[in-house]
């Protein structure tokens, strides 16, 4: 609010807070006549006025900027609370893309914020130090038309010593300026911290993962990943005396782990609870490192290669489609496109055709958070009606299915390796064992076993996926 010289924060002298509230009024008319203080309230109800023009549009900015900030927050967190998921995926630009366009409108509403703000503290400054002009009008007005000529020069200055809160007042507004180092001060820190958070992601990025070689860290579309390699073509990862801890503790989970995964040769990784199953994804992933030996992996991310279903389900924010063909979205940005039929047979597949009705559609933009509205099972059928969709070479499956029951689990098993995918999956049912070829038993400490499954049977293929 204005804060002008008959606000509350008028710089009449300190002692006045002992006198009425009348006492500003009376003291400037006893010495100005009606003209100072009628003209101080003009003053002040016509800026009043005009700062309740400015202020206006600020406020339904003000809001407009506090929800963007929301659903800004809420997006980060998100991501902070799934980045493993979402690093399984690849979804790293996918993800930045989707938050940079959340910040930039966020950026945007503020940047007219700010704008409309500038004018109202142009006007309030003005306010302000017309204000104090205003001051010594009201005084030089009586003075040069002669109502106090008879005081002799010294009772006249001591007359105008007595209005010195002027002075008083212009002090005040210098010291904003002064105040305005704190903000400096502020922005300073904020800037260092910023400055930290950069060189930290800056060493992270410079950073290399000796022991893993992988063939593309983005998702492949286009299928021209060369087959270069003497390793051959239908090998996915390829281990050789691969050690393993735990990069916090140093806990030792695998030791010289040889494997090779290639077409057709399921494995099932299986093992007490903190033996290092999801560990060894992980590694597999190039999420961590591994302690000694290379892991190659010689496929790419996507379609054309493998796709990890991580443990803790992934969705992002968007409609049924963007769930399902995630995280395609931004490179075929097209919806309702000749893929429909493809997702809502997948959606069937997976038990979640009450989900399209639910949803609206598959392009209805759904406000909600799909972890609230979704049960774990759903989470489970969902992240498969997506690995469906997008019918990798490779499934790498963390516990994907242990929310449901073993015959579903066994109808989206029997569905992956129709869709011709070889799976590398973590679970705890024998029932899986049919699924895979091999049997990879984490012992702990280090200790690990590779069998060879026997109760794999054939699966009879069916067409038109
Ligand atoms: N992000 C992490 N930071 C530090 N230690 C971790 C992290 N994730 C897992 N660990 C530790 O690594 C060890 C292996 O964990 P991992 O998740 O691979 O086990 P798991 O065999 O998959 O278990 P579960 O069957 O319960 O999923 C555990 O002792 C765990 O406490």
């Amino acid at each position: 609010m204005w804060r002008g010289s008959a606000g509350s924060s008028a710089p009449w002298p300190a002692s006045s807070s002992s006198h009425p509230s009348h006492w500003p009024t009376t003291h400037t008319s006893a010495f100005t006549g009606w003209l100072g203080p009628v003209s101080i309230f003009g003053y002040f109800i016509i800026g009043t006025m005009i700062n309740k023009v400015l202020m206006s549009p600020i406020v339904s900015k003000l809001v407009q900027q506090e929800k963007l900030e929301g659903d800004f927050r809420f997006k980060h967190m998100q991501i902070r609370v799934n980045a493993e998921p979402a690093a399984f995926y690849r979804a790293g630009r996918v993800e930045h893309m989707r938050t940079n366009r959340r910040l930039q409108s966020l950026l945007k509403t503020q940047r007219e914020l700010i704008g409309k703000e500038l004018w109202l503290y142009i006007g309030i400054n003005t306010f302000d130090y017309l204000g104090s002009i205003l001051s010594y009008v009201v005084i030089a007005i009586p003075i040069f038309s002669g109502v106090y000529g008879d005081l002799s020069p010294t009772e006249l200055s001591a007359l105008v010593s007595k209005n010195a809160f002027v002075s008083i007042y212009l002090i005040g507004c210098f010291s904003q300026l002064i105040d305005l180092s704190s903000t400096v001060t502020d922005v300073a820190g904020y800037t260092h911290r910023i400055g930290e958070l950069q060189e930290t992601l800056l060493s992270l990025g410079r950073k290399e993962n000796g022991n893993y070689s992988e063939a593309k860290t983005s998702w492949d579309l286009d299928g021209s990943h060369s087959g270069e390699d003497p390793v051959p073509r239908d090998t996915a990862f390829l281990l050789e005396r691969v050690t393993l801890s735990v990069p916090s503790s140093g806990k030792l989970l695998i030791k010289d782990l040889n494997l090779r995964i290639s077409q057709g040769n399921s494995v099932m990784i299986v093992g007490n609870t903190g033996t290092g199953k999801t560990s060894l994804l992980r590694v597999l992933g190039g999420l961590w490192e591994s302690t000694r030996g290379s892991i190659r992996m010689l496929t790419c991310f996507g379609p054309r290669g493998v796709v990890f279903l991580p443990q803790r389900p992934f969705f992002t924010d968007g409609s049924l489609r963007e769930q399902v063909i995630y995280p395609l979205k931004e490179i075929y940005p097209l919806s309702g496109s000749a893929d429909d039929e493809r997702i809502v047979r997948f959606l069937e597949l997976a038990g979640l055709t009450d989900l399209l009705a639910r949803a609206g559609g598959l392009d209805e933009q759904v406000d909600w958070n799909w972890y609230d509205i979704l049960s774990p099972g759903e989470m489970q059928r969902l992240s498969f009606a997506r690995l469906f969709y997008l019918q990798p070479k490779y499934a790498v499956l963390d516990e994907a299915t242990s929310a449901l029951t073993e015959e579903v689990e066994h109808e989206l098993y029997r569905m992956c390796l129709q869709l011709g995918m070889t799976l590398i999956s973590v679970g705890h049912r024998p029932s899986l064992e049919k699924f895979h070829s091999w049997i990879l038993k984490l012992h702990g400490e280090g200790r690990w076993e590779l069998t060879r499954c026997e109760k794999l049977k054939r699966l009879p293929s069916e067409e038109g996926y």
